[in-house]
């Protein structure tokens, strides 16, 4: 199998502090993996890396060929992030536009010149929308303005959008936060179903889930790796020990749990807010601005 992601001696420090370190990790293309661990384990951190986001202090990063531990010219990086498409937690869509025009942002790297500031869209882009918007049962609501969907809707727009980018890669963070149990199994069915050959990085809270979405999880604990193991292999036990005293199946401390926000530590909603400004950008870097 050849590696879609390669790690050697990676060392994320930030704020000071070591988030993430990790000696050798390599995903092949057309796995699926998930990272699942405690709050401020660094799994997001990793996400960032792995999109060229956040560049490592140390060590080496090859993401499709791409190292990313070096500076790259920025056409290089927006060449990458088309082949590595990304799926966050709901901060990513344009609340006012519909969900056919959200998907289409997902073709707006092949889209250029007037076409792409204007927003008008060649005839095979918007099939390939709304092909895209099929495939993850949304068509009927194509024209729906997105603020105007449920959360596990603008899940599976925000999914359709990564769809129509035909990418290699999809990392997804938290795709079911703030969904309820059975929105939540639907999205990864969908995400599972949808990513077909692509390789599937997805950062799970709610272990319970892990059978739909991965056949490898890696658990995190303090930014190194714990255990990389096969998903029919982890069992109660290794998730009791990555989480220490928390609980060892269904909700491991959703980020979207008040209660969890509540303990948060000042790092920690740092990091949040890091995130949401990372949206902001991207979105903004689209011309428009983001969901809240
Ligand atoms: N820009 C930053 N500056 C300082 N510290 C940061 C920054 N970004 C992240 N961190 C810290 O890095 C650690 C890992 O954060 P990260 O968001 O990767 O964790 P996570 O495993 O995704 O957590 P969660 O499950 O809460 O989303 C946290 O302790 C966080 O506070």
């Amino acid at each position: 199998m050849n590696p879609c992601i390669e790690l050697r001696g990676v060392r994320c420090t930030l704020g000071g502090r070591t988030v993430l370190d990790i000696d050798r990790l390599v995903v092949g293309e057309g796995e699926r993996v998930a990272l699942v661990g405690h709050n401020g384990a660094g799994k997001s951190t990793l996400l960032r890396v792995l999109s060229g986001f956040t560049r490592p202090t140390a060590g080496q990063v090859s993401v499709l060929g791409v190292r990313l531990d070096t500076r790259l010219p920025p056409a290089r990086l927006r060449a990458l992030r088309g082949e590595a498409g990304q799926v966050l937690q709901g901060l990513h869509l344009v609340p006012r536009l519909s969900a056919l025009e959200n998907v289409l942002i997902g073709s707006l790297g092949r889209v250029t010149g007037w076409r792409s500031w204007v927003r008008r869209y060649p005839a095979h882009e918007v099939e390939g929308a709304r092909a895209a918007l099929a495939r993850v049962g949304m068509l009927d609501q194509a024209s729906m303005r997105t603020d105007g969907l449920s959360g596990g809707e603008r899940q599976k727009v925000a999914i359709a959008r990564v769809l129509v980018q035909a990418p290699r890669l999809i990392l997804a963070d938290e795709p079911t936060a703030a969904l309820d149990p059975a929105a939540a199994q639907e999205i990864c069915r969908v995400l599972g179903t949808a990513a077909g050959d692509a390789t599937l990085v997805a950062v799970v809270h709610n272990t319970a889930l892990l059978p739909l979405l991965a056949d490898r999880v890696i658990g995190l604990r303090q930014g190194r790796v714990v255990f990389d193991l096969p998903q029919a292999q982890v069992d109660e036990v290794q998730l009791a020990a990555l989480y220490g005293s928390g609980p060892a199946n269904g909700a491991c401390g959703r980020s979207d749990d008040p209660l969890v926000s509540a303990r948060r530590s000042p790092d920690e909603i740092e990091s949040r807010r890091w995130r949401q400004r990372t949206c902001t950008q991207t979105a903004a870097s689209a011309g428009h601005s983001p969901c809240h």
